[in-house]
Order: C-alpha cells, then structure tokens, then sequence
C-alpha cells in the first residue's frame, strides 16, 4: 500500500502488539521501516511474538499491564532507554467479555472501565508527557469498537469505548498545539485471536448480520491504523473511523 520506507526511523509502541490486530499493526509498521516495541501483560505471548516479527525487522517488547500506573511507567523508561523518543502510539490492549447487562458484577464492570478506558488514558498521557509533548510531535491511535449503536451483549465496553472515542476528540484538540495527532478505529466484528473467547452460539452466522457479509481481517485494520498513523493523513484529527463491512448501520448480532 505505501512505499516500503514511510515509517523509516519512526518509533512506534503497539499495546496488545503480541497477538491479534495489534501482532498484525507491529508486522505492518515493521515492513514499512519503523521500529517497534509490543507490550502486554504476558511475557511468555511477546517473546513468541517478537521472535517471530525480528523477521521483518527490530522488534522490543516489555511487559506491562496497562492498568497498573507503575507498570506503565516503566514502559515509558524502556522507550527512553531503548530510543529516547517515540513517535507513534497504538492504543489496541483491551478486551471484555460477553454479558448481558444485568449479570455483569461490580468486578467484571470495573475490570472492564480498567482495561478499556482507564488503561488507554494512563498510556496516553504517560507517554504524552514523556514524549509528544516536549517533542512537540506524536501520533496516537485508539483501537476501540464499533459502539454506533451501543454495544449491547457488552454494555461496559461500550461504555469504555465511548469513553475513548470521546477523549480521542478532546485529545486531539487540546494538544494540537503540540502537533499530536490523536484518531480512533472502531473495529466491527474481525477474525482475530480474540474472538476464540466467544462461544460458538454467539459466533454462528454472524456474517449474515453485516452488510457486505464478512468478517474483517486483522490486515484490514492494520491498514486503516497504518494509514492514519502516516503523513498521508496528517490533516486527519479527532477522527473516529469505523471499519465493520457497514454493521453499524444494519443487522442485529444481538437478540433482544
Ligand atoms: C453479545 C454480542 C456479541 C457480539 C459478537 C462478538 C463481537 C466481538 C467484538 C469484540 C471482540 C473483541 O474485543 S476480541 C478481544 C477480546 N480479547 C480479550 O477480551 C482479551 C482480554 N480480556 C480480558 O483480559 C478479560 O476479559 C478482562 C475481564 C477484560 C480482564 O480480565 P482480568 O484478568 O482483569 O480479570 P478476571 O480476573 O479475568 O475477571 C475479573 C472479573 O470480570 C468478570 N469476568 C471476567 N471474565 C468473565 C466472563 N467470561 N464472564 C463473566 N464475567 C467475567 C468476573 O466478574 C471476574 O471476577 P471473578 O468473578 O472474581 O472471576
Ligand atoms: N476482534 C474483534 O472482533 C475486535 C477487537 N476489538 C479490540 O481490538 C483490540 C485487539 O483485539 P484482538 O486482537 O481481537 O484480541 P486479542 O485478545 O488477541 O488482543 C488483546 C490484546 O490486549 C492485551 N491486553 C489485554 N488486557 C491488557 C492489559 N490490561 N494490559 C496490557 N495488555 C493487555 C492482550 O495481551 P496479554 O494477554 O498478554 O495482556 C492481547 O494481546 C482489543 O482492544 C479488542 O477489544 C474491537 C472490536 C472488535
């Protein structure tokens, strides 16, 4: 899609950059050039990982739990040590599980808002502060989900993710004069590592209820995320863009 060069010398942090969308995003920003460090909670899942993307070229990784304040702030000392400087952040950790509303306990609720909203808040403002803002330069994406018309089946995520989509507005305004990009991608429903949680009632016939009859791939987000993290979108900012084959207009993957 680009030349093989545009992210040359770019840093770039995937959370959740051991599996999934996030394994794919640090594949394709390493083919472009860039170098990248991948962070989450389980070491034994990244050091597979970067084993495996050192082929196409310098991949970090450190563990790191993105709703522990300190455990975050040691992913910033790694950036610094290893680099110095970061230029672009994918906030794609994250996760819940499928519930209706009034099963979901005050634990599951908060470990859910932790993950998804607080998590994504504290990597980004860790590693605003450390780096795009004295930089004056940073490009953040949120990988959020498609809550258009709430998320029912996982009402705390759709909290959360509204949260994100909201702060990635506020974001991008109030630190524009940094020259801080900051966008979401609201993923629909994609073939990825993380589906495998759901049982397969909920999964079955799932593509009948999407418009264009399919589910998204983990390369269709990498290269919407790839895109808007590039100098081809640098006039893009405070934008939520929604990748789901037109779910969010039409089909229910819900039963009421
Ligand atoms: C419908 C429409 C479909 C629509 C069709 C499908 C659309 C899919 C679209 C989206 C897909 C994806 O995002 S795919 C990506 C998914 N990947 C993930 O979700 C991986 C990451 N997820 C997680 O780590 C967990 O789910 C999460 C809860 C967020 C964090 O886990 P923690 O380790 O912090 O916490 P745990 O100790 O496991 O759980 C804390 C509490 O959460 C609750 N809890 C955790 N798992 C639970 C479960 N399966 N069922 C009930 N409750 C659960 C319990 O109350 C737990 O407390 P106790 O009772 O004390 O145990
Ligand atoms: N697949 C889909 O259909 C959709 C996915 N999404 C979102 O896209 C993102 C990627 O999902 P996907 O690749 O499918 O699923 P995965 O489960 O493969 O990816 C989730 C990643 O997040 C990491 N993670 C979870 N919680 C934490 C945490 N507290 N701290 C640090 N890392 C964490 C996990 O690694 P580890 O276990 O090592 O911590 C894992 O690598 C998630 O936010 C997901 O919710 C959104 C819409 C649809």
């Amino acid at each position: 899609m680009f030349q093989k060069d545009i992210f040359k010398g770019q840093k770039v942090v995937v959370t959740g950059g051991g599996s999934g969308i996030g394994y794919t995003t640090a594949k394709h920003f390493l083919q472009y050039g860039a170098e990248v460090l991948i962070a989450s909670r389980k070491e034994e899942k990244l050091i597979k990982a970067q084993t495996e993307l050192q082929e196409f070229g310098v991949c970090e990784y450190q563990v790191c739990d993105i709703r522990e304040v300190e455990s975050v702030e040691l992913l910033a000392e790694k950036v610094k040590s290893l680099w110095g400087s970061l230029d672009i952040l994918i906030n794609n950790a994250g996760g819940q599980f499928p519930s209706r509303a009034e099963d979901i306990k005050i634990k599951g609720w908060n470990a859910v808002i932790n993950n998804n909203l607080n998590g994504t808040w504290y990597v980004s403002q860790i590693l605003a502060k450390a780096f795009f803002i004295p930089q004056k330069s940073g490009n953040i994406i949120n990988i959020i989900a498609n809550v258009f018309r709430g998320f029912p089946g996982m009402a705390h995520t759709g909290a959360a993710r509204a949260g994100v989509d909201n702060l990635t507005k506020s974001l991008a305004v109030e630190w524009s004069p940094y020259q801080i990009r900051v966008n979401a991608v609201a993923p629909g429903i994609i073939k990825s590592t993380g589906l495998e949680q759901y049982p397969d009632e909920i999964l079955k016939g799932l593509s009948d209820q999407i418009p264009l009859k399919t589910l998204g791939s983990t390369e269709d987000v990498a290269n919407l995320t790839t895109f808007l993290a590039s100098p081809m979108a640098k006039f893009i900012t405070g934008e939520t863009v929604y990748l789901d084959g037109g779910q969010r207009l039409w089909g229910d993957v819900f039963k009421v």
